[in-house]
């Protein structure tokens, strides 16, 4: 039997110089240490848009605008599958990371080179092209 995946939302966030957002997974956390983009696990009761902007408040302490979903991918991991959707996303007002964890803007062309977790490699491969 397949694995049901867990849908996950991540933001795809950029500043004025078309850099991007990525967090770095916090001690104690599965993946900790790889970097990512921010969001998380969505809610039963939640649409994928509401568990985004529920994410970036929590994690980053900032309100958000959820736009188009830029990409999607599935992958296995030892203990959960899930499922990676990539949205737009417009932040408002500056970032406080709220769970201690590191937070830094790249240029597109650096995200290639950093440690990501594993399903992010297969979104960047999606958005090479694009960004
Ligand atoms: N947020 C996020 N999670 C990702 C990305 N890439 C990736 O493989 N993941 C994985 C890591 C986790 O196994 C899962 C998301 O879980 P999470 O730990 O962020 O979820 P959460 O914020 O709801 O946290 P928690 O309440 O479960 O601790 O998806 C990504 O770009 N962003
Ligand atoms: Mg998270």
């Amino acid at each position: 039997m397949p694995k049901k995946a867990v849908p996950v939302v991540a933001a795809f966030v950029r500043d004025v110089s078309g850099r991007i957002l990525l967090a770095r997974r916090p001690p104690g956390k599965a993946r900790a240490g790889l970097w990512e983009f921010p969001g998380g696990k969505v809610k039963p009761e939640e649409t994928p848009e509401e568990a985004l902007k529920r994410e970036l408040q929590e994690e980053l302490g900032v309100s958000a605008e959820v736009g188009q979903k830029l990409a999607s991918v599935t992958h296995d991991y030892p203990e959960v599958t899930i499922e990676l959707s990539l949205y737009e996303a417009l932040i408002k007002g500056p970032v406080v990371p709220q769970e201690g964890q590191e937070v830094a803007w790249f240029k597109p062309r650096e995200l290639f080179d950093l440690e990501l977790c594993p399903a992010d490699r297969k979104l960047l491969k999606i958005l090479e092209t694009c960004i």
